[in-house]
């Protein structure tokens, strides 16, 4: 873990949003630090796709910002950044899992391409060593290296997630947004899934902001989690915390809906 950093990795504060006259999210702080896990979660149109949309730079704030420590340890403002910086961050620094992988994934583009178009993004040129490298992250998410030259429309649903997370962490990003990555999932599938981010997670100190409406993912990946209701936050603390004490009255109803399931 490259935790030399004491400064905030990714730091927001006011952050809004308004579509039209309609709340999408308002008025969020905090600070995301180098190998924590945060969780959003909330029940369905609380705003958490609205705040992960905003804070991993894909659409714009009615106000507020987020700032963002680079690589090169200069904290800069998101609003910022050239289409060109907005995009190169977004190959090599960030991942972004989708709740549909048809989204994170080209579809019509092998496995291995998928990997591997993502390491000549970063400058990768020599085909045998990314075939290679693509090869490995293949077997590190489970999936047979013999399918290597398959697209992932051959590939059950599992199987694209853990392509997708492949293809998102190969370039050894230091925070990965995820988006409801395990729902739809059968419950067995979402287990196996879950247990390989948390290892990946563990193994490389990534900082993850992840949108869930399934608290026991929070429960098993974040560190922090903050509630939304209605595109506030109305609960934030340690993951813990929140769920074996909820201070209010929402987050309980969320919990205990939870523990009937
Ligand atoms: N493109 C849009 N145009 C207008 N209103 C939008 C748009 N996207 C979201 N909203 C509204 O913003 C609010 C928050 O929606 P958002 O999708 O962020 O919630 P969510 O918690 O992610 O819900 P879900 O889990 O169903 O995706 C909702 O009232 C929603 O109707």
């Amino acid at each position: 873990m490259s935790v030399d950093d004491d400064r905030p990795l990714l730091s927001t504060r006011g952050l809004t949003k308004y579509y039209g006259n309609r709340i999408g999210c308002a008025d969020v702080s905090f600070d995301l630090y180098e190998g924590e896990v945060l969780a959003i979660v909330g029940e369905s149109g609380s705003g958490k796709s609205t705040l992960l949309s905003l804070l991993a730079n894909e659409l714009a704030p009615t106000c507020g910002t987020v700032l963002y420590r680079m690589r090169d340890g200069e904290t800069r403002d998101l609003a910022t950044l050239s289409e060109s910086e907005r995009r190169l961050l977004l190959r090599t620094d960030w991942g972004f899992v989708r709740q549909d992988a048809r989204e994170g994934l080209r579809m019509g583009v092998s496995a291995g391409g998928n990997v591997g178009e993502r390491l000549m993004a970063v400058g990768s040129r020599h085909y045998g060593r990314i075939r290679a490298t693509a090869g490995d992250w293949l077997q590190r998410v489970e999936i047979d290296t013999a399918r290597i030259d398959d697209t992932p429309r051959s590939f059950s649903g599992g199987m694209r997630q853990r392509l997708q997370i492949a293809r998102n962490l190969v370039t050894g990003p230091r925070l990965v947004f995820m988006d409801e990555p395990t729902s739809g999932l059968d419950v067995s599938v979402q287990a196996r899934l879950l247990d390989l981010v948390r290892s990946l997670v563990r193994e490389m100190g990534l900082a993850v902001i992840i949108v869930t409406h399934d608290l026991a993912v929070a429960r098993l990946l974040s560190h922090r989690i903050m509630v939304m209701r209605a595109g506030h936050v109305i609960e934030a603390g340690l993951a813990d915390q929140v769920l074996d004490d909820p201070r209010e009255a929402y987050t309980q109803l969320l919990v205990s809906s939870v523990l009937a399931a």
